[in-house]
Order: structure tokens, then sequence, then C-alpha cells
């Protein structure tokens, strides 16, 4: 298990480009198993969620060629079926919450799908009804073997329906049109997630010759088609990267600009920061973040203190609660941080008190974050990082802190964010890889 050792208390200064969106990759790469034609993908991410689904692709049988430095080709003419069923390919899909995604293109391609409980973070129950009841209102099968711990998903040509999903999910939407492109007849899914992931997904499979509609909405229509070809695909910057940096730069009264952040698809994220008292400014697609000495939390307009709150898209992501509620630490004012979604993402805060931090975790989706302007700052401490997100808020509070922090478990933090010691130390943090 690798720690990152970081001195504290160093601004930063300067550029920093935000990575490939990985929830946006791990869709777009299984969305290439929907066609023997070549699918080039640019602006990959270099991180292990995205690497080890990569490698999965493989061993699949698809041709995988690194076309350039963040580009990748991808050819899924011959997909070994037999390997699917193999306890190698099982046990590597449950380190992986991405892999759940290849349900959908499976069952729609080759009427068949195997799946073992998928990983990705251990921050409260992660159910997939969402996906399984969507798939079988297409009329696959579905089966769970208790024994193998596995699910199996049989259909021989699925057939378009009117579905009213019970949760806009996220991989659950994208599973679910993943596998109604290639239906007969036309599919409807109400409620669907609408994130710039799912938008980019659905504009990928238009390119290779699907028919969406209502793309950017929460109701898509999806007329079937005979097969899919060959395409291109860019994927945007990552939305939760940028989210980061920007309250990196206010924890640490840093001035930096990110560089080509796809504003327009940012959504409610910059004003949220705002809403925090932080100053930033749009330049063209850059991001320019002032050093300010202090941020000052607004109020409710009728005076009563700001709640900041996750929600479906285009509400704020859940992804970046845990940044937001450790910039509030240092912030002028009290926030309630409302983690709305998951039930263990928030138990961080534990750490972040023990860095010096006042924070009332209320129960295990609200904790209420009172502010020290600067005036204290946090200390130094011995972390480990729990999940993704909680890991990058660590390494945001230990850039800020006094003294030197260690943080243990850092493979958590490099499931979702690209070189991040090598590319903060570039504009003056010091962090080091043990
Ligand atoms: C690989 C990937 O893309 N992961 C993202 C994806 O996960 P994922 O697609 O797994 O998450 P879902 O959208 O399915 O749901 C996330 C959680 O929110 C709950 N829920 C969801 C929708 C809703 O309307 N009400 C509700 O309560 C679910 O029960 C679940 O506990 O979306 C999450 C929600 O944005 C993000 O945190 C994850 O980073
Ligand atoms: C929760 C996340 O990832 P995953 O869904 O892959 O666990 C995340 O990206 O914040």
């Amino acid at each position: 298990m690798a720690s990152f050792v970081i001195e504290g208390g160093h601004r930063l200064s300067g550029e920093i480009h935000p990575q490939g969106a990985k929830n946006e990759v791990l869709q777009i790469i299984c969305a290439t198993l929907l066609t023997a034609e070549e699918v080039t993908v640019n602006n990959i991410p270099d991180i292990l969620d995205v690497n080890n689904l990569i490698q999965l692709l493989r061993e699949m049988g698809v041709t995988v060629a690194k076309k350039g430095i963040d580009s990748y080709s991808f050819k899924a003419e011959n997909v070994d079926l037999a390997y699917l069923e193999s306890d190698e390919f099982l046990k590597k899909c449950s380190s992986l919450r991405g892999s759940v995604m290849l349900i959908g293109p499976m069952v729609a391609r080759f009427g068949k799908a195997l799946i073992s409980k998928p990983g990705g973070d251990k921050i409260g129950r992660r159910r997939l009804d969402t996906h399984f009841v969507g798939i079988q209102n297409l009329g696959a099968d579905f089966r769970y073997d208790e024994e193998r711990g596995i699910y199996e998903i049989t259909a021989d040509r699925l057939q378009g329906s009117y579905m009213l999903l019970d949760e806009a999910s996220v991989t659950g939407t994208a599973n679910i049109v993943m596998a109604a492109v290639l239906a007969k007849g036309t599919t409807t899914i109400y409620n669907a997630a609408c994130e710039p992931y799912v938008q980019q997904l659905c504009r990928l499979l238009n390119r290779m010759g699907a028919k969406i509609s209502g793309i950017a909405s929460n109701l898509l229509t999806i007329e079937g088609v005979e097969e899919l070809h060959g395409t291109q695909h860019t994927v945007l910057p990552d939305m939760i990267e940028v989210g980061s940096f920007i309250g990196m730069a206010a924890m640490t009264k840093s001035e930096i600009t990110i560089k080509n952040v796809s504003y327009e698809n940012l959504g409610i994220i910059p004003e949220s920061f705002r809403r925090l008292g932080i100053k930033l400014e749009q330049r063209g697609d850059d991001i320019y973040v002032p050093a300010q000495e202090t941020y000052q939390i607004e109020s409710f307009i009728d005076g009563s203190i700001m709640t900041i709150a996750d929600a479906t898209w285009p509400g704020l992501t859940p992804d970046l609660l845990s940044v937001m509620l450790v910039v509030a630490t240092q912030a002028k004012g009290s926030v309630l941080i409302h983690q709305k979604m998951f039930e263990s993402r928030l138990f961080f805060v534990d750490k972040l008190i023990d860095m010096g931090a006042q924070i009332i975790l209320c129960d295990p989706h609200r904790a209420v974050v009172i502010g020290h302007n600067h005036g204290f700052k946090l200390r130094g401490a011995r972390l480990t990082s729990p999940d993704i997100r909680a890991g990058i808020a660590l390494l945001i509070a230990a850039m800020s802190a006094e003294g030197t922090s260690t943080i243990s478990n850092i493979e958590q933090i490099d499931r979702g964010y690209q070189n991040i010691e090598g590319r903060l130390n570039a504009i003056g943090a010091r962090i080091t890889r043990i």
C-alpha cells in the first residue's frame, strides 16, 4: 500500500490542466463493445480504474491499440465469450465499479452477460436494481447465482419498451441506453440520468449510428438499429477534478488557472463554490482562481445557514461534497453539508476533526462545518484514504495544514486522479509518494 507524505503550507501558482473524465470514459470504453468496427477514444486519463477496464477488454479479446499519449483504439471484432464465464474475469469485475456497464453492450450484441458484484467506492449501499429492472424491461432474463455470487443476464433479441426508472442512476441509465440501441423497436426512458457523462455516451452512440433523442434531458427516446459502426470520440475534462482544483486553490490561498475546463459542461459547480465565498472567473474556457486571504460562506436570502446538498444532474454532483466540506473548514461562516445519496461518505470528517477542524457530524448524511476563517490552521496528521473523493479532500486538507501529513491507501486516489503528485508539485505543492 503506497502513501503520500505532504508538507503543508505551500501556496500553488500557475496553470493546471484537468484530465479526461473518469466517469465518462468508463461508459465510453464499454460502448466500444457494441460494434465490430474500430472506435478511437481521445483524452483518456491514465488512472487505475480506466487502465483496469482497458486491460479487462483486452482479456475479453478486444484489440486495443495505443494511438497517442492519451488516445486508444478499440476493435471488438472477436470477443471471447468463454472467458466471460471464467472466475478470473468475474474476479476482476468485482474490483471495478465501471465493469457493471459491460452488461448492456454484452446482452445487446451477444445475448449474454455475466458479472460479479462490481467494486468501486465503499460509500454505502450501491444497489443495481435500476440496471437490472431496466434491462429486464427490454426482455432479458436475469438470474442471480448465489453460490458463485454472480449475475447472469440472457436475451435473444432485446425488445424496446417504455420505462420509468425508480431512480436516475448514472451507470444504470448508461447500461440501459447501451442495451436499447440494438433492441428491436423504440425504447423510452423517463427519469433518465442526464449527467454530461451520459450525454457524451449518447452522442458517441449516435455517431456510431444509433438513434437517440432527448439528450441532456431526463426523457430519452431510442429507436433500435440493426448494427453500429466505428467512430472517434473525445472525452470531456473531468468536472470533479476541476472542482477539486478550485477547492485546493481556495484552501491554500493560491492563484491558479485551470485550463480548458469545458465551462458549459460544469453545470452548477462554479456557482456552488461561489456560494462558499470563493472567487473564480471564467476566462474563455479557463477558470481563474485569484489568491484569497479569506472567503465568506453566503447565507440564504432569509439569513439562514447555507446548505450544500447533492442532487441528480443538473443538481450538484455528490462527488464534490467531500472537497466542499474540507474547503468550508477554513471559510468564514458555517454551512450544512448534506450528502443525500450515499450513506458512508462523510465518516472521514473524524480525521478532519483530529486535524483541528470544527465539524459536527449530525448523522451519516449531514455535517455542520464551522469555518476557522484561516485563523487557525489544520494540523498535519497521519491519515488514510477511505474512498477516492475523501482521499482528494484529505490531500487538500494536508496541503493547507501546518506541518507534515501522511496519507496511506492512496490507491483510492490513484483510481481517479492521474499523476496527482506530479501535477500538483509542478505548481508548488510538496507531495512525495513512498
Ligand atoms: C462510475 C460512475 O459513474 N460513478 C458515479 C455514478 O455512480 P452510480 O451510477 O453507481 O450511482 P447511481 O447514480 O446509481 O446512484 C448513486 C447513489 O445515489 C442514490 N440515488 C441516485 C439517484 C437518485 O435519484 N436518488 C438516489 O438516492 C442511489 O441509490 C445510490 O446510492 O454516479 C454517482 C452519482 O452521481 C457518482 O457518485 C459516481 O461517481
Ligand atoms: C464514487 C466514485 O466512483 P465509483 O462509482 O467508481 O466508485 C467517484 O468517482 O466519486
